[in-house]
């Protein structure tokens, strides 16, 4: 079965979602995907099959909850969304590489940047679905897995707030110089995707561009429970 996921990304005013991007740090899809692809992907979360790895936040000062890392082949809707979004986010990824003076530059297809990964080291694959109940939260964190770091990372919200779970909201923080922190709150709903800046942004000063740091992270869910799938564009050590 075709997933379309092409139409659906060019449905997408990108011009958009980069000056978004660009001004806060964060970007909302709505909908991206569907509510049965929500609900098939959260059932995927018991079927240990399909993961490499499982962390329990708890054990690693994380916060409270678990996720798991999908092996190689991710399911395939992971597995084509990651490609194509890729390069609808490359776009964005180089010219902030290039306001913030860093050297690297992205690929055109995620192919070749997973083989830049992989040469490096960093084979494991990092799509991952994390799973809350009552109580769980998610410390604020950045989504470093090696040297090789891709500025943009996408996450969907797999469960329906007020309905599914309370609380549970999707936090950033935005750590400027010498300022104090920004905080943001993502208004997610069931299905939305949000892109991220993994680790920092650039920001148009007087004097040219600087960076600032994000982190994200959710608050503590207050009832019922809370699924979501993350995707990485680079793989980890
Ligand atoms: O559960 C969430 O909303 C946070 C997910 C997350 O940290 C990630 O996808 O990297
Ligand atoms: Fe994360």
């Amino acid at each position: 079965m075709s997933l379309d996921i092409s139409a659906r990304l060019s449905a997408i005013d990108w011009q958009q979602t980069g000056d978004e991007l660009g001004a806060e740090g964060h970007a909302l899809l709505p909908g991206l995907i569907t509510t049965s692809e929500c609900a098939q992907l959260a059932a995927m979360y018991g079927n240990e099959s399909l993961f490499r790895s499982r962390v329990v936040m708890a054990r690693h000062g994380f916060g409270q909850g678990e996720y798991q890392y999908f092996h190689y082949p991710l399911p395939d809707l992971i597995a084509q969304l990651r490609e194509a979004l890729y390069p609808r986010l490359v776009t964005i990824a180089n010219h902030w590489h290039a306001l913030m003076g860093l050297d690297t530059r992205f690929p055109a297809t995620h192919q070749a940047f997973i083989e830049r990964c992989h040469a490096a080291g960093q084979q494991r694959p990092t799509p991952l679905l994390l799973r809350y109940g009552p109580g769980d939260y998610n410390c604020l964190h950045q989504d470093l897995y090696g040297d090789e770091v891709f500025p943009l990372q996408v996450v969907l919200l797999l469960s329906e707030p007020g309905r599914d779970f309370d609380g549970g909201e999707f936090v950033m923080t935005e750590q400027r110089p010498r300022m104090q922190s920004r905080p943001m709150v993502l208004p997610l709903r069931q299905g939305d995707a949000a892109v991220i800046a993994v680790h920092h942004r650039p920001v148009q000063g007087t004097r040219g561009s600087y960076r600032v740091n994000l982190r994200h992270g959710v608050s503590r869910i207050r009832s019922g429970s809370r699924f979501t799938a993350g995707i990485v564009f680079h793989d980890a050590t």
